[in-house]
């Protein structure tokens, strides 16, 4: 068997063609052109290259960006600051600090002077609480889309066993309370656990989120699962072969081991192509929602 390979791409293209129509229509009937402001401290490459593509990606749904990009040695009271001018600035409807931020800064108490309703991101306290409750929320990025993916594959998730691999407060424990939402029956796994091969066996549902290049094997997924690999690891590439994604001397992997888990599981997401695009889709329509629900409508 092969699997089906999940095409994040053209998802996440449907569902920003959704928010755009959704942005032009706030500004035809309200006036309103939603802002989204992203603060990058520091100068981590890759760190950069999102956040160039999160600008590129929200003016082409027709929102505004703006980009603070602080230097390195910026204090953490200086980004605090910065952080209550967005959270008082009407233009500003999400904010979303990149992560990880310098070891000087304590993350935790950056994320929690967003303003609950400009959180984007998801990464509040309020937030989060609100997630767990089941109320409504900023539901984190990355495990929104994630749960997209698997329901283009999946109608009902009802009493499949779900695991998921890792347990931050960016993807793995918002991506456990989705599943569990979803009415799986859900295990979260992490680098405590033991026997992790045997958990991930038995799981109609993986997810991995652990940040380690192609450490799930063939011979770890259940024949007809489906498997969302969330993991985006850059390696070498000595032998620079045709794929396009290989900048430089190295390429893109995720948490799985591609080439094995497709000849085993039911569906299967790429890394590139897979997660990667749901979360820049999910972070403009977070901002989409913080507008309209900031005003009120
Ligand atoms: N596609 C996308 O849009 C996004 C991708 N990512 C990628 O997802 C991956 C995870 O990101 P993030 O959650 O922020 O990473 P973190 O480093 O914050 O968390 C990694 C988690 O994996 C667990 N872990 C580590 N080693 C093992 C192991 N051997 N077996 C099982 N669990 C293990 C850790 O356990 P413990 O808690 O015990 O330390 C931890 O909970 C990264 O590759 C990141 O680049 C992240 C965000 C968005
Ligand atoms: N506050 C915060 N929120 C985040 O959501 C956040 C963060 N910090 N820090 C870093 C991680 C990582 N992340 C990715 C977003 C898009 C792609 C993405 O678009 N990937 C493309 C490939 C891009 C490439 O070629 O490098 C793909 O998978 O196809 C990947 C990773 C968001 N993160």
């Amino acid at each position: 068997m092969s699997a089906k390979i999940i095409d994040g791409k053209a998802v996440a293209k449907s569902v920003r063609d959704d928010v755009a129509a959704g942005v032009a229509a706030l500004e035809k009937d309200h006036g309103l052109v939603p802002g989204l402001a992203v603060v990058l401290v520091g100068e981590d490459p890759a760190s950069q290259v999102y956040v160039r593509n999160k600008g590129i990606a929200t003016r082409e749904a027709g929102m505004r960006s703006i980009e603070h990009k602080l230097r390195a040695e910026t204090s953490q009271d200086e980004v605090i600051a910065l952080v209550r001018r967005l959270n008082g600035d009407d233009e500003v409807d999400g904010i979303l600090v990149q992560l990880p931020l310098p070891d000087h800064i304590d993350a935790n108490a950056v994320i929690n002077e967003i303003d609950p309703d400009k959180d984007v991101d998801g990464l509040t306290e309020v937030n989060a609480g609100r997630l767990v409750l089941g109320k409504e929320a900023l539901v984190p990025c990355t495990p929104q889309g994630s749960i997209l993916l698997i329901k283009t594959v999946m109608e009902d998730m009802s009493g499949a066993n779900a695991v998921v691999l890792g347990r931050s407060i960016l993807v793995g424990k918002p991506l456990a309370s989705l599943l569990l939402a979803e009415h799986c029956t859900v295990t979260t796994a992490h680098s405590r656990t033991r026997g992790v091969e045997e958990v991930c066996r038995q799981a109609d549902i993986l997810c991995a989120a652990v940040g380690r290049p192609e450490i799930v094997k063939g011979d770890w997924i259940k024949p007809g699962a489906v498997v969302i690999d969330i993991g985006i690891n850059r390696v070498e590439a000595p032998e620079q072969g045709p794929n396009s994604e290989a900048k430089g001397k190295t390429r893109l992997v995720g948490d799985v081991d591609f080439d094995a888990a497709r000849a085993v599981a039911g569906a299967i997401t790429p890394v590139p192509g897979g997660v990667g695009p749901m979360t820049i889709a999910c972070l403009l329509k977070n901002t989409l929602t913080a507008a309209r629900r900031r005003r009120g409508l």
